[in-house]
Formats: structure tokens, C-alpha cells, sequence
């Protein structure tokens, strides 16, 4: 099996690439390596007693649940209001860019790709005495859609509705009237019928629309057929044109409670599965095709080191040697690039150094 490890670290200016043995025999030339960071020197408190990791959990598959915090206890604002929202429209319409937008930090994988949104990711905007808690779900597909996967991934979409008490529907206005998009928006006004949940319509992408005649007509079959739409606003999530007016129109939709999560904190996912979204986020953006699809992330090693830095190691599983150099890139160039970006990505979102390491395996079904 030929393996390939990369790492780096951020956050105190420093960053080095490691390459395995394999590379040195597949003669793949190996960069200039700085050297060695300080902390690796063991000082002489750990001479005499070697340095353990804070937290070392043995077995990967309970990670996640391992990492899970309990929310603690923290101070209400004055008048305290809350919403709860589902983001449902279709693949690639852009929900998660709004969502981050919104929240003003990645939290959801971003990708011209349908489908990259899996799992449902809780962010959380907390404004004033508003604080708004957003479920990003899969795209809904209209069930004629021949393909299971979007079959699969629509459903638990529809599951996100019995926890929240507002919807917000996400429309790419580039395929307003399309057959398609009539298809998807019938399917969802005869599903939101039964639910009679507060709604707001998104129409996004504004910024690439040219023609706009089409929009009425949607508008209006909305509003004539959903009484419980509150409002139809007209945005672009790239360009950050738009949010505010969302924003408002969600904050009137709040009700007086108490809020769930402390003001700071913008998403509530395990740190783990956050490290997985990132990498696969970053992976995304440079494989085309199914290849990112079907890349398996494993979690090897989840460490706060002595010193603080958060040292996490993946496992990324492909299933050809041939998927393998792609992954890998020329040279190591895209699987560098994925744990750099990703690197710097996490120390900000964990305020904390971070050492990545990311192992590319073949692994033959
Ligand atoms: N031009 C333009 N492109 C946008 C806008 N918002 C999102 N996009 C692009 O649309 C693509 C899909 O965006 P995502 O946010 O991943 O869409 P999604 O709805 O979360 O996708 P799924 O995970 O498949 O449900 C990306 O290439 C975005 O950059 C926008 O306002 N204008």
C-alpha cells in the first residue's frame, strides 16, 4: 500500500511538510524542510518525565461522540428571543454559502458540486437579543429524480422541519422556470402544505440573473399557494448583497426564550466531524467529478499536545493507486495544498495552533 503523510502547523508562523518513506522511494524529490519546531526538543521537566498528551481517545469510531461538549450554563441577554430555521431548496442553490455568510465564518462546505451538504450542520446567529439557530439540510430532489443518492440525502431534509419553527427556501433565480426548478418547487409547496410553518423565500444568485421576467410568476405561485410565506427577498449569498434584509426578517420572526447557545458560539457540530467538513471542503475544491465523492475520511489521532496545539490525523481512503496520485497531486501539490488551507482554517475556528496530518491510502473494495 503506498501511503503518503503530509502535515503542517500555523498559527506560530511555522509550517513543514513531512513525506514518508514511500515518497523517498517512489522518488518523489523531497523540499527543504525547516527545521525542527522548538517544542519538539524535549526541556528538561520532560526529560525527566516524558510529556503526556491531554486526551488520546483509543478508538476513532467514538470520537466524535467523545468530542461532543456539554453545552455549559452562560448569561441571558436582556429579552431574550429565539428562532429556529431549516434552509431547504435545491442541490447547489446555495444554502451553505448563506449560510456561512450569514454567520460570517466556513462552516459549511461550499462547492459548485450538488450534494456536498450531507449532514445537517447547526449555525448559530446570535445578534442583540436575537439569536437565530439555522439547520443546513441536503438539497431536496423531487422524488422522480432516478438518482438514489439524492433520493437518500432528501429525506433526512425533510426531518430537519419537526425541530424548527421557521423555513427558510433557498431558490437559485438562474433557474427560475426551468423544468426542473418548477418540478422541485411543486414538490416543496405540496410538502410545506402539511406544515404550516412560518416561511421565507430566498431567490439567490441575483447577481447572475439577467433576465428577470420569470420571478413574478414564482413569486406568485408562492404566495398564492403557501399562506404562512412572510416574506420574498431577492439576494446574492456570493456577494454578501442581501443579508442584512434577511437577517431583519428573521429577527421579527423571533419569539421571546431563551436563548440555547452563548453568544460566541456560531456552530454546534463535535469539533471532529468540523475537521472532517473542512478537509472534505478543501478536497472539493480541487478534485473534480466523482472523485470527491467517494474519498473516506477515517479519524487516526485527536491530541492537545502540552503545549496546546491540537495535533489531528486523517486517513483519507481512496479505492485505485490511480485515485491515489490524483489525490496526492503532482509532487504532493493538492494534498499540500488541502492540509495548509485546512490547517489555517481550524486554528482560527479552534483559536488554537493546529498540526494536521493527513494520510492518503488505497484501500481496494
Ligand atoms: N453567482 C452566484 N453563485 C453563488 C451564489 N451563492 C452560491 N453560489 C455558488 O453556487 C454553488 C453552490 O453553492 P452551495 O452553497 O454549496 O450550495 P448548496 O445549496 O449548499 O448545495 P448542496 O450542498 O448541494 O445542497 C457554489 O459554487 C457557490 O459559489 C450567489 O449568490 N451568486
Amino acid at each position: 500500500m503506498f501511503r503518503r503523510l503530509v502535515g503542517t502547523q500555523c498559527c506560530q508562523g511555522r509550517s513543514y511538510a513531512i513525506m514518508t518513506r514511500a515518497k523517498r522511494q517512489a522518488g518523489i524529490p523531497l523540499r527543504d524542510r525547516p527545521a525542527p519546531a522548538k517544542a519538539a526538543v524535549p526541556s528538561k521537566a520532560t526529560r525527566t518525565k516524558p510529556a503526556q498528551p491531554i486526551r488520546h481517545p483509543p478508538s476513532p469510531a467514538t470520537m466524535t461522540e467523545r468530542l461532543v461538549k456539554p453545552i455549559q450554563p452562560f448569561d441571558q441577554p436582556d429579552n431574550p428571543h429565539l428562532l429556529k430555521v431549516a434552509l431547504l431548496g435545491a442541490p447547489n442553490a446555495g444554502k451553505s454559502t448563506l449560510i456561512n455568510k450569514l454567520i460570517g465564518e466556513e462552516i459549511s462546505i461550499v462547492s459548485s458540486k450538488s450534494h456536498t451538504t450531507r449532514d445537517r450542520i447547526l449555525a448559530i446567529l446570535s445578534e442583540d437579543n436575537h439569536q437565530v439557530i439555522f439547520l443546513d439540510t441536503p438539497g431536496i430532489v423531487a422524488p422522480k429524480s432516478k438518482q438514489l443518492v439524492h433520493r437518500s440525502v432528501s429525506t433526512s431534509s425533510w426531518r430537519a422541519l419537526d425541530e424548527v419553527d421557521h423555513v427558510m427556501i433557498i431558490i437559485d433565480g438562474r433557474h427560475v422556470g426551468t423544468d426542473t426548478s418548477l418540478m422541485t418547487q411543486e414538490y416543496m409547496l405540496n410538502r410545506l402544505q402539511g406544515l404550516q410553518l412560518p416561511a421565507t423565500l430566498v431567490i439567490n444568485k441575483m447577481d447572475a440573473l439577467e433576465d428577470h421576467s420569470a420571478l413574478d410568476d414564482l413569486t406568485h405561485t408562492f404566495q398564492q399557494s403557501y399562506p404562512h410565506l412572510r416574506r420574498v427577498l431577492y439576494v446574492s449569498a456570493l456577494y454578501e448583497e442581501g443579508l442584512e434584509k434577511i437577517k431583519s426578517a428573521l429577527f421579527e420572526q423571533t419569539q421571546p426564550k431563551a436563548w440555547l447557545y452563548p453568544p460566541q458560539q456560531r456552530v454546534e457540530m463535535a469539533e471532529l466531524k468540523r475537521v472532517e467538513e473542512v478537509i472534505r471542503g478543501e478536497f472539493f475544491k480541487r478534485l473534480h467529478q466523482y472523485l470527491p465523492y467517494m474519498l473516506k475520511q477515517e479519524n487516526v489521532d485527536w491530541t492537545v499536545l502540552p503545549n496546546g496545539a491540537l495535533r489531528i490525523e486523517q486517513n483519507v481512503f481512496v479505492e485505485r493507486d490511480s485515485q491515489h496520485k490524483i489525490v496526492v497531486g503532482t509532487n504532493g501539490a493538492i494534498i499540500d495544498q488541502v492540509v495548509r488551507h485546512a490547517t489555517k482554517t481550524l486554528c482560527s475556528a479552534f483559536q488554537r495552533p493546529v498540526k494536521l496530518f493527513i494520510q492518503v491510502k488505497t484501500k481496494r473494495k
